[in-house]
């Protein structure tokens, strides 16, 4: 049987990207502001390419630890619906940035262990949806787009008062099994569904959104 799972490729660089992104069936796309990330877009490249995205795809701008001067800026310049927080934000900065920008958040939230599971209750009474990644390797250049999965099974079961996405290390070959263990209803992809690190494979981009609804 098919399920309605919605799927985030977020990471988007370039603006063939975004056509193929949306014959694929995703619901989200995302645009990645990290300099060191080979996902980075600067603001004029964003602008531009979020004003291709059709409505009713939800643009989502990632930032790490960002400060409202560049918050003010990206606002200002691109045209988005959701913002996701990618840092060590605390959840008073979430709800600050928040009632600011009056945008949604998403924070993402690394997991590894068990004990990573509890901070999720104190996130989920300010952000809008949760990101549910796995925490970077210790010598990651950025905190997450690292291809790496966590231990499924530590979320298994588990429901939260919001809707919320499962990231991390997903593939066209794992995102299935990783939906059944899960239980996720959202997905998220990024390194899984390209040819190199931030070049967007446009057949990876299908075959993750048909593997994730099958
Ligand atoms: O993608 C990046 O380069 C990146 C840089 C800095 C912070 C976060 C970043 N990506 C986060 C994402 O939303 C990824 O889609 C998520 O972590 C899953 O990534 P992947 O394991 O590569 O699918």
């Amino acid at each position: 049987m098919a399920h309605d799972t919605r799927v985030k490729i977020c990471g988007l660089t370039e603006t063939a990207d975004i056509p193929a992104a949306i014959v694929a069936g995703a619901s989200y796309v995302g645009f990645v502001f990290f300099p060191k990330s080979p996902r980075h877009l600067d603001l004029e490249a964003a602008q531009f390419m979020a004003t291709s995205v059709p409505e009713g795809i939800v643009k989502v701008a990632l930032t790490v630890d960002a400060d409202n001067a560049m918050l003010d800026e990206l606002t200002q310049h691109v045209p988005l619906d959701m913002l996701q927080l990618h840092g060590k934000e605390s959840p008073a900065r979430v709800s600050e940035v928040k009632s600011r920008y009056g945008l949604p958040v998403m924070k993402a939230i690394g997991i590894e262990s068990e004990t990573d599971l509890t901070q999720i209750d104190f996130y989920a009474k300010v952000a809008d949806q949760l990101l549910i990644d796995a925490k970077p390797p210790k010598d990651a250049e950025r905190p997450g787009g690292n291809a790496v999965a966590f231990d499924w099974s530590l979320i298994a079961g588990r429901r939260w008062p919001l809707p919320w996405m499962l990231a991390g290390g997903l593939t066209p070959e794992n995102v299935g099994e990783a939906v059944r263990a899960t239980g996720a209803r959202q997905v998220d992809v990024s390194s899984g569904v390209e040819s190199a690190p931030g070049v967007k494979d446009a057949q990876k981009m299908v075959d993750f959104v048909t593997a994730a609804r099958a």
